[in-house]
């Protein structure tokens, strides 16, 4: 980041960053310059040495941070725990997220506060704990949120989805103003069909609800991008690295998409 002396080492956290979208982001700050807190469930563990033995063989530093970003005391700590052990704090990636693919009607009170809590609430935590690292440590710091295309249009069996995402366009907004006179900027990286685990599962359950095969609602989404093919993690985490690098300065408060084209802002 432009504004860090060149002897400085860079840090930026990513949640979610054991698999999918995480991992690629992760991977692509590392080859930025940036060493990296790789955070995750506990669960990820195994995954995530894999992708912090990555990021050391590009010749950056790496950490695992078991957390759940559902609950402010652990992102609280990871930010911490990132700050101390790899020497500074200059960008968080609040990145994990799940889906839920269930008609309206049928969306349960506990389904609602999960999906809530771990794709609303964790950005809330994630804002409020760099912005308090950044303050301490005098940085013009950068935070990134996931949000997706169902941020910009609701979309149909996944409505506390679509809902979750659309809370994350407006924290951005929203915080991105507050923080604005202390240098600190807000964005979003809004992700269209992107092959991982999440678009596994999500194909899988909307194949139980329509009955479709295995595989034929992901291929009939892939076909209304009109770059022709399936996203990566790689092109989501170009965004990210633009949002975290000196170029993106002056952007604040923005969601964009990396779609491949299939929503039109
Ligand atoms: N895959 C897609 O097509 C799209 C994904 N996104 C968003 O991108 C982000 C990443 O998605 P993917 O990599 O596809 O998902 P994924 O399911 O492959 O990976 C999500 C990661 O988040 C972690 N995670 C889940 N709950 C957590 C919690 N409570 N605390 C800490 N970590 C937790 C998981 O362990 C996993 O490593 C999510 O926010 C998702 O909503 C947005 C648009 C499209
Ligand atoms: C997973 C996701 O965000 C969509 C809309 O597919």
């Amino acid at each position: 980041m432009a504004e860090n002396k060149a002897s400085e080492n860079k840090v930026a956290l990513v949640t979610g960053a054991g698999q999918g979208i995480g991992r690629g982001i992760a991977l692509k700050l590392a080859s930025d310059g940036f060493d990296i807190a790789v955070v995750d469930l506990p669960f990820q563990e195994q995954k995530a040495a894999g992708v912090v033995s990555e990021i050391e063989a590009l010749g950056r530093k790496a950490i695992f941070v078991g957390a759940d970003v559902s609950k402010k005391d652990d992102i609280v700590a990871a930010v911490d725990r990132a700050a101390a052990e790899l020497g500074s704090f200059d960008v968080i990636v609040n990145n994990a997220g799940i889906a839920q693919v269930k008609p309206f009607e049928e969306i349960t009170e506990e389904e609602l506060n999960k999906i809530f809590a771990i794709n609303v609430n964790s950005v809330v935590w994630g804002i409020q704990a760099a912005a308090a690292k950044f303050t301490e440590l005098g940085k013009k710091g950068r935070i990134i949120s996931a949000a997706s295309i169902a941020s910009v249009k609701g979309f149909p069996i996944l409505g506390a989805y679509s809902a979750s995402k659309f809370a994350v366009r407006g924290l951005t907004q929203v915080a991105s103003q507050e923080l604005a006179p202390k240098g600190i900027t807000v964005n979003a990286y809004a992700p269209g069909i992107v092959g991982t685990g999440m678009w596994d599962e999500i194909d899988k359950r909307l194949s139980e609800i329509n009955g479709k095969p295995i595989g034929q609602n992901l291929k009939e989404n892939v076909e209304s991008i009109s770059l022709g093919r399936i996203e990566t993690p790689e092109d989501v985490a170009g965004v990210v690295s633009f949002f975290a690098g000196p170029n993106a300065a002056y952007v604040t408060g923005q969601t964009l998409l990396v779609d491949g084209g299939m929503l039109y802002s």
